[in-house]
Parts: structure tokens; C-alpha cells; sequence
């Protein structure tokens, strides 16, 4: 389970809570609730980084399914697995554990299956990991459709009309190349017995996700109980739990809403640690991130940032004034080149 209750920050009541019940379809939303959800979310990521949503119509079993199609893939023999290692063109498939290292300092223990097309032709075969494309796909169009109504909610707080930040994130998992949005499988294996943990000297170093910020627009993440998932509020220095609401998906800001807003909404800094407790570690961890990026042709309009009293706000390091000139598309290749080894 996750660090105990009160040392996380939704134990904390630190983490705002947006509910999306009654807001119709993503063809069809409800204005009201879009602009109410919209400044919701400006009011999270400017003072936070990160808001949970609640109500948002996924089931849960569609995660847990997916969860479990993933421990299968990773059950398979490496021989089989290499059928469908990541695509360096497309970044769709499979990446091995301490392929994308984001902290060179440690070995980073995480399997991850991207899936960035739709394509039952690119996924394992069925008589690999059973019904793969079956399970996942309808979850990657559920995200794909969570992400609209939140980029409509965000145009409807930046003054834009509704379907303006639609049109800039138009191929989101259209399988035509066009966007490299992306929903990524992850699975944490369970800390080698070896790694003796946080107390010991000579223990081997291992963690499950080094510390980074996304580089896209933002970032939808379910995860299962284990915790481990860890936070740097904006303005703040100190790592925080972020703890476990059941059947929330959390949203975290990435880089390029952090650029176009000129910071207003900065790049969440997050990471996931091992867990101290010695059953804990012997478990595995489970997560779907969803990577909503702009179309890499994506020319953003100009966003009416609306005056909201915010904190101090410290960017991450590798966002500076160049990076800010750099369009989208630029951006995420000069990324991905820093953390794929
Ligand atoms: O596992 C998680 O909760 C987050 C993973 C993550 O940050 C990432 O893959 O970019
Ligand atoms: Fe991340």
C-alpha cells in the first residue's frame, strides 16, 4: 500500500479534486460545466500541478484488465518480447527496463508498452498476451476523449473558442503520424532482494522512474494502490506522496502547456521511488500514463492567461528561454534524445 495515510498529500487534502459528472459527451459538452471545469483546472495546475479527476466514466476493470495484460506480456520469454520492441520512428511498443533512464544515478526498474497507433498488426498476437488490442484500444480512446474535454475546458479559460486547442491536438492517436501522443502500459517489477533499501550504505541503487517532467501538454495517470508516485508542488523544493484516490485519474501539467503559458501552469516535477516497507518492495506497481501532445505542426494561439494569485513558481531546469522559441514538434525529439539510451 502507499505510505501511511496522513504523509500523502490527498491524506493532506492537498491535491484538488475536479469532478467531471454531468458534463455530456466530448462532441457534445454541457458549456456551463466545461467553463466551470476549466477554471477548476486553471485554479489546480497554476497553485499545484496536478488535480485529480473523479467521475470521468472509465471503469476501473478496464484498467485492471489492462494491468494484467501487461504483467502477461512481461511473463513472455525475451526472444518473444523482441517482436515488439519500441518503434524508433513511431515510439510505438516495447521498452525494457533502464531503456529510458531519467536518473543516470540509478538503475530504473520499469517495463513500459507504448502504444502510440492503433494498429491490431503492431500489438502482440493473440496467442501472446490474449485480446491485448481488444482491451487497450477502447482505453486509449476513452483517454484520448478525456484529454478533449479538457483541452476544451482549458481553451474556455484562456479566452480561445472551444475547438481551438482541438485543432492543435487534432491527431491524437490517428495512427497517420501526425502527433506523438501516447498511452503508455507501465509495470514496476518488485525490488530485487539485493536492493537492501533506504537505510542501508551499500544498498544497490534502484528506483522505478527518476525524477523528470513530461514533455507534452499534460499527462492523465491511473495507477493501482501500491503508491510510490512522489511530487514537487510548484514553488516547493520538498518530494511529496501524492497517495491513491480509488478510480481518480490524475492530471499533471506538462512542458509545453508550462511554455505557452509562459509558466503560468508549470511542468509538474514528479518521480516514482521504491517503497520503504519490506512487502511493499516485493510487490510489482501498476500505471497508464496518457501523453496528450500537440500535432507536431501545432502553431498554439495566443492564450489570454487569466489573473489568478499564484505562488512563486521555479521551472524545471531544462526549460529556458530557447526552449520556449522551439515548436513543439522540435521539442519533443530534442526530449526524447536525452532519456532514450
Ligand atoms: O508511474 C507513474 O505514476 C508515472 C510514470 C511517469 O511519470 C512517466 O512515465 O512519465
Ligand atoms: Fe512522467
Amino acid at each position: 500500500m502507499a505510505s501511511p495515510q496522513e504523509e500523502t498529500l490527498l491524506a493532506r487534502c492537498e491535491i484538488p479534486i475536479i469532478d467531471l459528472a454531468h458534463i455530456g459527451t466530448e462532441i457534445c459538452p454541457m458549456k456551463s460545466v466545461v467553463r466551470r471545469i476549466g477554471q477548476q483546472l486553471f485554479a489546480a495546475l497554476s497553485t499545484k500541478g496536478l488535480a485529480l479527476l473523479v467521475n470521468h466514466g472509465i471503469a476501473e476493470e478496464k484498467l485492471k484488465t489492462v494491468y494484467a495484460d501487461l504483467d502477461n506480456f512481461c511473463a513472455l520469454p525475451e526472444g518473444c518480447q523482441a517482436q515488439y520492441l519500441c518503434n524508433p520512428v513511431n515510439k510505438h511498443g516495447y521498452v525494457r527496463p533502464g531503456t529510458e533512464q531519467f536518473d543516470d544515478t540509478k538503475k530504473e526498474l520499469r517495463h513500459s508498452f507504448n502504444i502510440t497507433t492503433l494498429s491490431a498488426a503492431a500489438m502482440p498476437a493473440q496467442e501472446e498476451v490474449p485480446d491485448f488490442p481488444s482491451h487497450t484500444f477502447p482505453l486509449a480512446h476513452d483517454l484520448t476523449n478525456l484529454s478533449r474535454v479538457l483541452l476544451q475546458a482549458l481553451a474556455s479559460v484562456f479566452g480561445l473558442p472551444p475547438s481551438a486547442l482541438l485543432a492543435s491536438h487534432s491527431g491524437m492517436l490517428q495512427s497517420d503520424g501526425r502527433n506523438p501522443s501516447c498511452m503508455q502500459l507501465l509495470y514496476y517489477p518488485p525490488v530485487p532482494p539485493e536492493d537492501k533499501g533506504p537505510c542501508c550504505h551499500d544498498a544497490i541503487a534502484y528506483t522505478r522512474c527518476g525524477a523528470h517532467s513530461d514533455r507534452c501538454t499534460f499527462t492523465l495517470v491511473a495507477q493501482d494502490s501500491e503508491g510510490g508516485l512522489e511530487v514537487k508542488l510548484n514553488g516547493s523544493e520538498k518530494w511529496q506522496a501524492v497517495g491513491h484516490l480509488p478510480g481518480a485519474i490524475l492530471v499533471q501539467t506538462g512542458e509545453l502547456l508550462g511554455s505557452w503559458t509562459t509558466n503560468k501552469l508549470p511542468a509538474l516535477m514528479h518521480r516514482v521511488v521504491v517503497p520503504s516497507g519490506m512487502y511493499a518492495r516485493a510487490r510489482g506497481r501498476h500505471c497508464v500514463a496518457f501523453f496528450c501532445h500537440p500535432d507536431k505542426d501545432a502553431t498554439v494561439p495566443p492564450l489570454i492567461i487569466p489573473l489568478a494569485p499564484t505562488p512563486p513558481v521555479c521551472a524545471p531546469p531544462h526549460l529556458s528561454l530557447h526552449h520556449r522559441l522551439l515548436n513543439a514538434a522540435h521539442h519533443i525529439q530534442k526530449r526524447f534524445r536525452e532519456t532514450y539510451a
